[in-house]
């Protein structure tokens, strides 16, 4: 791959078009950081330069500063290792430019990519360009002025949901909120930013720097108000987040000193939230999910993926009407299989609340909920099965009555089939055992609520074929999943470690912790939910029917706790229907 450059060509109009490269995003590496500042000074000091424009190579303007240079930081515990950016080259170099200068944007402009763009004096941007400022997910804040300038561009509300949910919006909504100064299509971005470059250079457009702007601030008492509602909640979400309060606390600073010294302090707050734990840890995260879509032997060996149109998923309980739920809202079509009538209209009726849910929440329009469900069949025999792609089991958890669906799938489907089961615990050899069809079985364990939970374990046998294994990954990338390959054994990956919390969770009741103690403690170090809540949720007989597997597969590292059989015994599941207090005070009687 050739070395990341900036190259600046000044054409006969006067205006000097500098371009990153460094694909696939363009992202913000040192050599970009150096190179962007030699053009910047030339173009500056050219007397054949009238204006500048600045834009990406490849249809991507930036993903953003290069990330591997925080893992650098990290290693060598070095944070001088840091380019200055935001004074040097943002404030001093673009924004204080004695010539103006258009950001043309294109694909993506993200993290530092939005805050140089930002800095320049007006921003053209093509359709559907993303745009954002995602840093408090590596643990960081903006540390390009993106936590002066945004707010100054769409206003405080706006900008702090921006930043503190790591939401991007796209040009469309950029442009409505003033963000962007104009939409057009990508064969002519380059064209009309040379343009707006020169209107601004003869002042027929403004020649606008955001630092500068206070008219979105509003008064300061309601900024004042804004951010402590945006405290407020963020403690709630993000209670062990730094980088959150310290983004509200340097945005307040350029409110309430000016812009300049907010950009002083984001730049030394920057510093010191990339030197803690938080940053540390998510950054592994981006690398680590990344990591994941790299297999060996499956993803380096010049496969194609097969495409998945028609997926069966038999079983319509709570997860198979959410796995059922994922691929419907991704344009999959579903058949959905029951053993009775009352079971499967049940299932439909799951799958329409999820999504039904989902358009309550705002995050999908009625439309795409209608053209959703219109994606979907609920069937009582393989009759449909004979042209799906993929079948999904997520029947409960019982030996023998998946093996009996596997040699009956081995009939029903056509030959190209893969035959995925969403086991959570049993070994794949055994499901598959009734079959001659090893090569096409495999782990689709999904996690609860399905149509939600970003995770997709992928479990492959030691005879599960490299284009099964590439398929499935490639259909959990179309239902939006993160999906992460792992090796066969009881539990897998994900229920292997859960395995020996939630037995220590159970250790500490029979010693006579309260459940809600243990929850309320899991939850303080970060998590979501604790153990209880979570076992309520999944249902007492999944987590029976694991434990037996785990007892089997580990005797000697189990302990055998009473309490999932005692609420079964007494009647109850968790999530149908019954309160957990209510039958932990039946279990402490
Ligand atoms: C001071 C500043 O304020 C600090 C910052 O700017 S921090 C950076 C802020 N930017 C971000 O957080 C964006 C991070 N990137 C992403 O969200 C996504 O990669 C994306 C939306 C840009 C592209 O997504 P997608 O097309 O699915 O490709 P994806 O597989 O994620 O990335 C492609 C490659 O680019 C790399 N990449 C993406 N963004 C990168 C970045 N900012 N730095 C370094 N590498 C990056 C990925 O690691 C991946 O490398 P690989 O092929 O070797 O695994």
């Amino acid at each position: 791959m050739a070395a990341p450059r900036v190259t600046m060509e000044v054409g006969n109009d006067g205006v000097a078009i500098i371009t990153l490269i460094n694909p696939p995003v363009n992202a913000l590496a040192i050599p970009i950081v150096a190179g962007l500042k030699d053009k910047f000074e030339e173009a500056t000091s050219r007397d054949d330069v009238k204006a500048i424009v600045l834009t990406g190579n490849g249809g991507r303007f930036s993903g953003g500063f290069d990330i591997n240079v925080f893992q650098k930081v990290h290693g060598a515990g070095d944070v001088s290792l840091m380019p200055d950016v935001s004074v040097e080259l943002v404030v001093n170099l673009i924004e204080d430019c004695k010539k103006p200068i258009v950001a043309a944007v294109e694909g993506l402009a993200l993290g530092g990519g939005l805050e140089l763009a930002m800095g320049c004096h007006a921003r053209i941007a093509a359709p559907k360009t993303q745009l954002g400022l995602p840093e408090l997910t590596l643990g960081v804040i903006p540390g390009f002025g993106g936590t002066q300038r945004l707010p100054r561009l769409v206003g405080l509300s706006k900008a702090i949901e921006m930043m503190l949910l790591s939401k991007s919006i796209t040009s469309e909504e950029g442009w409505k909120l003033g963000l962007i100064d104009a939409v057009v299509t990508s064969e002519e971005l380059l064209k009309v930013s040379r343009l707006w470059a020169l209107d601004i250079a003869a002042r027929r457009k403004p020649w606008i720097r955001s630092l500068h702007r206070t008219d979105k601030l509003g008064s300061l008492s309601e900024a004042r108000e804004v951010l402590k509602l945006a405290r407020l909640q963020a403690k709630k979400t993000a209670p062990n987040m730094p980088q959150h309060q310290a983004c509200l606390d340097v945005i307040e600073e350029g409110i309430v000193h000016g812009g300049y010294s907010g950009v002083l302090k984001e730049a030394k707050v920057f510093k010191e939230l990339v030197m803690l734990d938080t940053s540390r840890g998510l950054v592994h995260v981006f690398f680590a999910q990344r990591a994941t879509s790299k297999v060996p032997n499956v993803t380096d060996i010049g496969l194609k993926p097969r495409g998945v149109r028609k997926v069966a998923v038999i079983g319509g309980g709570l997860m198979g009407s959410g796995i059922a739920t994922a691929h419907i809202l991704n344009n999959i079509y579903v058949v959905l299989k029951e053993v009775n009538s009352e079971y499967l209209l049940k299932g439909i009726k799951t799958i329409e609340a999820n999504v039904r849910g989902l358009v309550t929440r705002g995050k999908l329009t009625q439309d795409k909920a209608n053209n959703a469900l219109k994606m979907l069949k609920g069937v009582l025999d393989y009759s449909e099965f004979k042209d799906v792609d993929m079948v999904i089991e997520a029947v409960i958890e019982s030996v023998p009555l998946k093996q009996k669906i596997f040699s009956e799938l081995e009939k029903a489907c056509p030959p190209h089939c893969i035959l995925a089961t969403n086991t959570s615990t049993i070994d794949l050899n055994i499901v598959g055992e009734k079959t001659s069809s090893q090569d096409r079985i495999i782990g689709a364990h999904f996690f609860s609520p399905a149509h939600v939970m970003p995770l997709l374990e992928i479990v492959r046998t030691e005879r599960t074929s490299a284009q099964v294994i590439l398929d499935l990954m490639t259909v959990g990338k179309i239902i939006k999943k993160v999906p992460v390959v792992v090796g066969n054994c009881t539990g897998f990956a994900v229920n292997r470690a859960f395995f020996p919390y939630s037995q220590s969770a159970r250790l500490l009741v029979s010693l006579g912790v309260d459940v809600f103690r243990i929850d309320s403690a899991i939850r303080s170090f970060g998590l979501p939910i604790g153990p209880f809540q979570l076992l309520d949720l999944a249902g007492y007989g999944v987590a029976a029917a694991t434990s037996k597997e785990f007892d089997k597969a580990f005797p000697d590292r189990s302990f055998q706790s009473p309490l999932v059989d005692l609420l079964l015994k007494s009647g109850r599941n968790g999530n149908k229907g019954f309160s957990f207090l209510f039958v932990f005070s039946l279990f402490c009687q």
